[in-house]
């Protein structure tokens, strides 16, 4: 780990001195804003219409031994009232439990138990859709991937879910998959929100307008990183029905024979790191950037051992989303050491906060964490964490007790966790009580090597050790 520098010349600088370090400082910032900007962001999601035979249109459901059979290509109103009528009250997970609350999700369900449709997403093409379409990027999309059916939904009138993310069953989760089948109604527009610190995106999946300009029966679907919020809007008439699946790497993975295309974005991307790498005034002396990652990842909350929490960060890498995935992909192929870590921030020190400390795997603080020293001091003692960008008080008191300090360029808005408690706040809102996994918000650390040496993996094209 390189350490902050902290030989400082003994004599006051110059006026010029000062004027050049101005111009530096500002030409650096230039340089990691158009790195910045060089990530071209696809929407986290996918939508579309399939056009399906008549008999793919068939349910049967039922809660006992007499199952009831319909057509969606052809329901009755009261076919679909008696479907509805069928199903419990939806819950969603809040705070640790699942909780019915009609002001925030009002919709009924059927459990993946007590339905059966004929048709599959696989039978239908739909995830090798998804998986050219969400997983291009980083070439993740030679994975296979499978659907979990999860759950049956009707939203009749009024009914709604408000902003949400899909809880993660496992670290392989990364997307869900909703669809939508040709039953009349208006309203229910599936609306997706992302936000990062300077703006916030907003997209929406009409089905209800997709589905009534289809000419033939078909199914609307829309699949999204389950990481992104979003919320279905008010039905206004008639009945909504949809289908979920939970979407996950193939826990084999095995490779498929697809074409290897190359995506716009990481060829920009790739041209813009090689040109600033080429460029004798970026990092003249190396440096280290440290890019927020996008989206976030499924890990345990509780790991059983910092082995098994350092190993699920680093499977991370494997399984990064869009630019996540292209940006890794990027600094690795130009022979940079890049890693994933995850920053704590400490705002509760007196002196000098807050506090940003960059660990290389989840840090169990519920159990750990003890008040006698700050939140900070702990991490870096105990944990393995490392100082990120010290101020020259605190470069010196922990330089003392040759604690790890490093200078990052951050690459946008920081990302951390914000923890000056013994009480970590984790997402609150989900589509079910599951407390085993969380999504972790996480940044790349990427180290330059200096002008005429920049290369710093260790070895090309194999995953760098941690350092
Ligand atoms: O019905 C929809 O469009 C989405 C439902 C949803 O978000 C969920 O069940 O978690
Ligand atoms: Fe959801």
């Amino acid at each position: 780990m390189s350490t902050s520098n902290n030989t400082r010349s003994t004599s006051d600088p110059t006026p010029e001195e000062l004027a050049l370090q101005k111009r530096l400082k500002e030409q650096l910032k230039e340089h990691l804003k158009q790195l910045s900007r060089a990530i071209v962001r696809k929407p986290p999601y996918c939508q579309g219409t399939i056009h399906l035979p008549a008999d793919d249109f068939t349910l049967f459901y039922g809660k006992d031994a007499i199952a009831r059979r319909l057509n969606f290509s052809n329901a009755s109103p009261e076919e679909l009232q008696h479907l509805a009528e069928t199903c419990d009250p939806a819950t969603f997970g809040l705070g640790g439990e699942d909780v019915y609350d009609e002001t925030y999700r009002k919709a009924g369900k059927l459990d993946a138990s007590d339905f059966l449709l004929r048709f599959t997403p696989e039978a239908v093409g739909l995830l090798d859709v998804i998986r050219a379409e969400l997983l291009v990027e980083g070439r993740n999309s030679t994975k296979s991937i499978r659907a979990e059916l999860y759950k049956l939904n009707v939203y009749g009138p009024e009914a709604f879910f408000k902003a949400h993310v899909d809880t993660p069953r496992s670290e392989l989760m990364f997307g869900s998959l909703v669809i939508v089948f040709p039953t009349a109604h208006e309203g229910g527009a599936l609306n997706l929100r992302e936000r990062d610190a300077e703006n916030a995106q907003e997209w929406t999946f009409d089905s209800a307008a997709l589905l009534a300009q289809a000419a033939q029966p078909s199914i609307a679907y829309v699949a999204f990183y389950s990481d992104v919020e979003h919320e279905v809007m008010p039905v206004q008439s008639g009945h909504r029905v949809t289908v979920t699946y939970n979407l996950y790497y193939a826990e084999d993975a095995a490779s498929l024979p697809a074409a290897q295309p190359v995506p716009t974005n990481e060829h920009t991307f790739r041209t813009k790191v090689q040109a600033l790498l080429d460029d004798p005034t970026f990092l003249p002396e190396g440096g280290n950037l440290m890019f927020p990652l996008r989206h976030q990842y499924p890990m345990s909350k509780t790991p059983k051992s910092d082995a098994k929490a350092r190993r699920a960060l680093k499977d991370v890498a494997t399984r990064l989303k869009a630019t996540d995935a292209l940006v890794l992909k990027v600094m690795r192929d130009l022979s940079l050491d890049a890693s994933l870590k995850i920053v704590y921030q400490d705002s509760g020190a007196v002196l000098g906060g807050p506090h940003y400390v960059m660990c290389d795997r989840v840090v169990r603080l519920e159990d750990r964490y003890e008040v006698q020293e700050s939140l900070y001091e702990h991490l870096l003692r105990e944990e393995g964490g490392v100082l990120l960008n010290p101020g020259r008080w605190e470069d010196k008191y922990l330089g003392a007790y040759a604690l790890p300090r490093a200078q990052v360029h951050w690459i946008g808005a920081p990302i951390a966790w914000h923890v000056n408690s013994t009480k970590t706040t984790y997402m609150v809102y989900g589509n079910q009580h599951e407390m085993a996994h969380t999504y972790w918000k996480i940044s790349m650390y990427v180290r330059v090597g200096p002008v005429g040496n920049r290369a710093t993996a260790s070895e090309v094209g194999v995953a760098p050790s941690e350092n």
